[in-house]
């Protein structure tokens, strides 16, 4: 029956359904693809025409219109790769119903790059908002604040990650507190993120506060917010990150540089569940999930007393260990072909892959930068790539050997080397640690610890 009424679309129905700017998929109950319209051609760069007839359950098992037709639930935001697409897509799906019968589904996706844009625009008038008086609208914002990462966004298959991964994928199905452990770049903020999405706190706000980005005077009015007129400059009253994120989650960041005051008042929080404003008097009780993160040693800083060990008890709940991508190389290509899309929209290039010998120059190369240091040198072969695809010739991986020095240098002068020449590089403004610290492979706030223990030397 289904098919016959998509034969009945006519003329005027599918000059109307071309004229989307979405690209629209149409499959049955069972599957069959029946219905591509214009801009599926377009966006995935294959014709439409030829994907008819073929079954969606066996073609893209785990795209946005497979769940629909597998849950009969409807889809928001999915965002995937189409099949035969090299940029992602974000997906609504939902299914179709005529009168009691399900007869199939629809699925109506965009370029994720153009989604994103029109996200960024949302983002930036609403930046303000959080500073308005206005409590309610701070809180409307935290609760649209973006969020990008599930599980399905997470690249790896070796062992000891699936490990890390299952764990994470179990705890997400719970309330408790989460300590993700792993160097930098190696995915702990992407980790917060899927588990957060998958919770049952997945429509309430995902709130990141990154511990040593912010300045230790600043972060208690961070974290509670203030009344007005508490000290000089606050002018207007200022909602903290732990209520912004009630119901939600909180992401304390880089919890081991977080000074000892304040973590004293963080497992008060997490004991009672109730703080007060900064310059309140009444009692504000949350309930707010919360994942810490960290790649320093904990137990070192606890055995120099930089570290609370109640406090570490009260957030080691699960502890959760992400692999150095240096012991888990296998899971470069991957990884690799999980982060083109990606880079693709970045740079505007259709790169397809990677040749062999770039993928076994980059399996033995070190990767102190992890997966933040991994997409930076495809994104820089990318760019520099002739053809389709990556070939060894490509891929520049820092310290050049011929920027090596003559005699061997410790690792600790190596780094501070490459650090001081990044920064001359790029200069010493914020937007010049923050291209220093890409071009590192390393977050900015790594490298402002990193400088932070240079200045204390
Ligand atoms: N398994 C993965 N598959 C695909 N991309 C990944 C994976 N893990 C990390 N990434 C990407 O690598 C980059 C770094 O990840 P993320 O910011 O989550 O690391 P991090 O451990 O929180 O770093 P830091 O400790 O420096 O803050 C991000 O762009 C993220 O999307």
């Amino acid at each position: 029956m289904f098919k016959s009424l998509v034969k009945s679309i006519g003329q005027l129905g599918h000059a109307v359904l071309d004229s989307s700017p979405e690209g629209i998929l149409l499959a049955d109950d069972e599957g069959n693809i029946m219905y591509a319209n214009k801009s599926y051609s377009l966006i995935c760069r294959s014709d439409g025409q030829k994907r008819v007839g073929k079954n969606i359950l066996k073609t893209n098992p785990h795209g946005a219109l497979t769940e629909v037709l597998l849950t009969g639930q409807p889809v928001f935001g999915k965002k995937h790769i189409p099949l035969g697409a090299h940029t992602e897509v974000f997906s609504n799906a939902f299914p179709i119903h005529i009168g009691d019968q399900f007869v199939g589904a629809i699925v109506f996706f965009r370029e994720a790059a153009e989604a994103i844009n029109v996200l960024g625009e949302l983002a930036k008038a609403r930046k303000d908002i959080r500073f308005s008086s206005n409590i309610s609208e701070q809180i409307e914002q935290a609760r649209y604040d973006f969020t990008r990462y599930d599980f399905s966004n997470i690249a790896g298959k070796t062992q000891c990650f699936k490990k890390s991964l299952a764990l994470a994928r179990r705890v997400s199905r719970t309330d408790s507190t989460v300590l993700l452990r792993g160097e930098s770049g190696t995915g702990k903020q992407l980790f917060a993120e899927a588990i957060h999405n998958t919770s049952t706190r997945r429509y309430q706000p995902f709130i990141n506060v990154n511990c040593a980005a912010i300045p230790d005077n600043l972060l208690e009015s961070e974290f509670f917010g203030y009344e007005k007129g508490s000290f000089t400059g606050a002018g207007q009253q200022k909602i903290g990150t732990f209520e912004l994120a009630n119901q939600g989650t909180i992401f304390l960041d880089e919890i081991g540089d977080m000074d000892l005051r304040l973590q004293a008042k963080l497992l008060q929080v997490l004991q009672s569940g109730t703080f007060r404003r900064l310059g309140g008097t009444k009692e504000i009780k949350v309930n707010t999930r919360v994942i810490a993160a960290t790649n320093r040693n904990l137990e070192e800083l606890i055995a120099k007393d930089l570290f609370r060990i109640d406090l570490y008890y009260r957030l080691n709940v699960v502890s959760i260990e992400i692999p150095p991508l240096r012991e888990r190389i296998d899971d470069i290509p991957l990884i690799a072909r999980n982060l083109l899309p990606k880079i693709n929209c970045r740079v505007g290039r259709v790169i397809k892959g990677l040749e062999d010998e770039a993928l076994v120059k980059l399996a033995n190369h070190h990767w102190p930068g992890n997966i933040r240091e991994l997409e930076n040198v495809l994104e820089k072969a990318s760019t520099l790539c002739d053809g389709e695809w990556i070939m060894a010739e490509d891929i520049c991986l820092s310290p050049l050997p011929s920027q090596m020095p003559e005699s061997i240098v410790s690792l600790e002068e190596l780094e501070k080397s490459m650090i001081s020449r990044a920064l001359q590089k790029f200069g010493p403004s914020l937007a010049g640690k923050k291209e220093a610290a890409r071009a590192l492979g390393i977050s900015l706030t790594t490298l402002y610890n990193k400088l932070r223990k240079i200045q204390d030397d």
